[in-house]
């Protein structure tokens, strides 16, 4: 249940000519591993994630996502798949400010159509894994940052994806409480079996995750294990 990328190209337009973002980059993410992608403002970190994403469709190359190979599939096919196989947790949480904790886990299982108490059941098991049974009942301005990105974790893990994908998880936060946060992302990412990608300028917590790829001008160095 990995995450694979092959040969990746991904051109954006550039007036008359194209920007080439990503260049031919292959990927290959374990179950039940992280690797952080680094590089510079602009090398195209945001572009590698959008496209294992099914956001965006490469140029050329292939991304399979838990061996579901996305090539040639319709928006419609490739936003069920997303649905289905990722979760992303994006660099501000977004959390809606009239709900507690609890709800804003139980609006992703309303949304997908699922019964109120499963929805229900996951949100205190994942509020639990996160840490944050004790503020279940609590709303956003209620919460600590480190706290509110605990929630977009846990959000993101509600459809038990195959495929996490984490855009700069602690750039807000101070090195102790990024470093927590990474290790619970390095956790959960273990216990579920995930295949993490985490984008980070942050050097610091490198040692942390399982293997570290780098990106240079749309380049991905081959993954380096930490
Ligand atoms: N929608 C777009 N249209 C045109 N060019 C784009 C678009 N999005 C990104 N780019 C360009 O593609 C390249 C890669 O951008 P990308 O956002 O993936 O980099 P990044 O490594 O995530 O940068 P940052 O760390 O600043 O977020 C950059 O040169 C950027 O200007």
């Amino acid at each position: 249940m990995s995450l694979d990328l092959t040969d990746v190209t991904l051109t954006y337009p550039d007036g008359d000519a194209r920007l080439t973002a990503l260049d031919r980059v292959s990927l290959r993410v374990p179950a039940g591993t992280t690797t952080a992608v680094v590089g510079p403002s602009g090398s195209g970190k945001s572009s590698l994630l959008a496209v294992a994403a099914t956001l965006i469709t490469p140029d050329s190359g292939r991304v399979v996502l838990a061996g579901a190979d996305t090539t040639g599939l319709s928006r419609r096919q490739a936003t069920a798949l997303r649905r289905e196989k990722v979760g992303i947790v994006f660099q501000q949480p977004h959390l809606i400010a009239s709900l507690t904790a609890t709800e804003q886990l139980e609006v992703i299982t309303h949304l997908g159509g699922g019964p109120r108490r499963a929805g229900r059941e996951r949100a205190a098991e994942l509020l639990a894994a996160v840490g944050l049974t004790g503020q279940a009942g609590r709303r956003p301005h209620q919460l600590s940052g480190g706290q509110r990105q605990r929630i977009n974790i846990a959000r993101a893990l509600m459809n038990d994806p195959a495929v996490l994908l984490v855009d700069e998880p602690t750039s807000a936060l101070d090195h102790e409480r990024g470093a927590a946060i990474v290790d619970l992302l390095t956790g959960l990412t273990r216990q579920r079996g995930t295949a993490t990608v985490l984008v980070t300028h942050d050097r610091g917590h490198l040692d942390r995750v399982d293997a570290v790829a780098e990106m240079v001008d749309g380049r991905l160095r081959v993954p380096t294990r930490t």
